[in-house]
């Protein structure tokens, strides 16, 4: 296990956000988060990257309390917006390589080109389709152990949705364990080996693809409409 979140909640004043969620990551997978809007995903990838502490429960990262060390190999790729409007995709990279010892030039670079970016295109010039596929190259450029991908594939069109999940899943070692929310659960269903389901602050389910395919002819599409769409009784 990577990571353990026990019983972790979020209040805000009267709000709660986060409520009692328990779930762990196991290493090497590819875990997508779904839920309808304000169902609680972002404010669990801030509390898991530190950004955002629990009003209760507790988060382990191998073992020991979310903190300084943890942050050093949890890579986090929040929705919002990054980076100043002077800064080139080159100066993004020396920025980033400042901040983060686990940062990597030459896989940033790789990710750049990937993505069809060039090092000398200006922030402000970026249409939003490329700067989330830069926020996504600077990301995936760290060396982390665990990545938290917080809706990666907003903005970008339907061509290059699937290039950039493949590059994504080609930046990382086998035994590394990634996190992605997305509105689109058919895309992520076809990368995922788990997936986590959240409703209003709620773990609702969790459930394996692979195990869902072949012990109840289901896919995530399926289970989603299930639970979103009929108050979620079913269990994987
Ligand atoms: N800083 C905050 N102050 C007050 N309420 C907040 C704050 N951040 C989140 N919330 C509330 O907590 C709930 C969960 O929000 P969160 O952003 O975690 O959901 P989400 O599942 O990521 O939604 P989306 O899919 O729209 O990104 C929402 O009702 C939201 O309004």
């Amino acid at each position: 296990m990577i990571l353990e979140s026990r019983e972790v909640t979020k209040k805000y004043g009267s709000k709660t956000a986060v409520n009692q969620v328990s779930l762990q990551l196991e290493p090497g997978l590819v875990y997508a988060m779904l839920g309808p809007n304000g169902s609680g995903k972002t404010t669990w990838m801030k509390m898991v990257a530190g950004l955002v502490k629990p009003t209760n429960g507790e988060i382990l990262y191998q073992g020991t309390p979310i903190g300084k060390e943890s942050k050093k190999e949890i890579a986090y790729m929040s929705t919002e917006p990054y980076f100043y409007n002077w800064m080139t995709v080159s100066d993004v990279g020396k920025y980033y390589e400042d901040f983060f010892e686990d940062f990597s030039m030459e896989k940033y670079r790789q990710m750049i080109s990937r993505m069809e970016l060039t090092e000398d295109m200006k922030a402000k010039k970026l249409s939003s389709g490329m700067m989330a596929k830069l926020k996504i190259a600077v990301t995936m450029a760290r060396e982390a152990r665990l990545y938290l991908l917080d809706e990666p594939l907003n903005g970008i069109d339907l061509l290059a949705r699937d290039q950039i999940m493949k590059s994504i899943l080609e930046a990382i070692d086998p035994d590394v364990t990634l996190v992605v929310s997305s509105h689109l659960v058919d895309e992520l269903e076809r990368v995922a080996d788990a997936a986590i389901f959240m409703k209003d602050g709620i773990l609702a389910n969790q459930c394996m693809v692979e195990e869902l395919r072949i012990n109840q002819h289901k896919s995530v599409v399926d289970l989603y409409r299930e639970i979103y769409g009929h108050g979620g009784e079913e269990v994987c």
